[in-house]
């Protein structure tokens, strides 16, 4: 079926991840990599996931997708995809599910490109693996991706091998790889870290027509909250394994609940909002794990002994939730902020 025929139902929860927990063995112990996360996506929706590095955003990518291997390993929660539930499901679903299902692009284009296979063979076998079509076909589904994700002369770029592209052409053909087959879920795992910013901003301008036409639902992780406000729906803030804010994108930015979000959004430059008045963060996420209580208290101006206990994730307007037991002392220096 052509990409523009898919039925697109905007209301329809396509994967739901609920109480996920994974831990990995360690020297000095368990490490507790992501803590009771829950996310879902609906058809045709952007989440975004967005956290400093070693906050969790892969291993949730890798945790949805069962590829956690030893130390690691997820210990509790629920994943469901439509009405199958991942986690009780055998191999080989699970196999046909990656890619057909729900693709991942990882952070490095070139591990998921094999050196000695020119792109075409690449993307033919990938169409081959999951649907019983001839191989002529499959090529022209594959060059068709390929004009999709923008990529000029696609018919040629098929015949090219992967050292032969730029790194930013490795990348769109690493997306256009994962739509393929049309998944109704890809979770993109940082895809444009490192890249030129305009080639960035042409990625996700596809990625955005592209959910549109489509009605593939994304998540897109990333450390930069500024990749997200210009693409996603909705958007979860992670911090050392647990989502501590989660809300509309609009939603968040303009409100942000959670004194690491507005740490975050301080970072980023935006001539048009006046971000002095929102608090800096300074240190690492270093041994947070270990803590009980809120995980980013040791970093945030304003802890109180009441941020010993672990803050409740709770809904501080219609869809915006937040785990912060201080969160009105956020607003109230928002609020004077306003007077000045
Ligand atoms: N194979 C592993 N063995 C032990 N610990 C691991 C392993 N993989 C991840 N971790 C730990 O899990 C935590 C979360 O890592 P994760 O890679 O998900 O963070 P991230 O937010 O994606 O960061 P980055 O942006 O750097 O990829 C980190 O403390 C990391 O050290």
């Amino acid at each position: 079926m052509p990409h523009s025929q898919k039925n697109i139902h905007p209301s329809e929860t396509v994967l739901s991840v609920q109480n996920l927990v994974t831990e990995f063995g360690i020297e000095d112990g368990v490490l507790r990599a992501i803590d009771d996360v829950s996310l879902e996506v609906k058809q045709g929706e952007v989440l975004g996931i967005v956290g400093e590095s070693g906050s969790g955003k892969s291993v949730t990518g890798y945790s949805i997708l069962g590829l956690i291997d030893a130390p690691g390993d997820v210990v509790d929660g629920k994943v469901m995809f439509h009405d199958t539930d991942l986690r009780k499901a055998d191999e080989e679903t699970l196999r046909q599910i990656r890619g057909d299902g729900i693709a991942m692009v990882f952070q490095d284009p070139t591990a998921s490109l094999h050196p000695m296979l020119t792109i075409g063979v690449q993307m033919v076998d990938a169409v081959l693996a999951h649907r019983s079509i001839s191989r002529r076909d499959a090529w022209v589904q594959s060059r068709d991706t390929l004009a999709r994700v923008g990529i000029p002369s696609p018919g040629e770029r098929m015949r090219a091998y992967p050292h032969e592209l730029s790194g930013g052409m490795r990348q769109r053909v690493a997306i256009a790889i994962a739509l393929l087959n049309q998944p109704d879920v890809m979770i993109a795992d940082e895809p444009t870290t490192g890249l030129d910013v305009t080639i960035q901003a042409q990625i996700l301008y596809e990625v955005q027509k592209l959910v549109e036409d489509t009605g593939t639902a994304v998540i897109w992780i990333t450390h930069d909250l500024s990749i997200v406000a210009g693409l996603a729906d909705r958007v979860a803030v992670m911090y050392a394994g647990r989502i501590v804010e989660e809300g509309r994108i609009a939603d968040v930015i303009d409100r942000p609940a959670h004194p690491y979000t507005a740490g975050l959004l301080a970072s980023v430059p935006d001539s048009n909002r006046d971000r002095r008045r929102l608090p800096q963060i300074t240190g690492s996420i270093g041994e947070a794990h270990k803590l009980p209580g809120c995980r980013f208290a040791p970093r945030c101006k304003f802890a109180s002994e009441a941020c010993e206990v672990r803050p409740v994730f709770e809904e501080i307007a219609p869809g915006h939730k937040v785990a912060c037991v201080e969160t009105h002392r956020l607003a109230s220096e928002f609020a004077e902020g306003a007077n000045v």
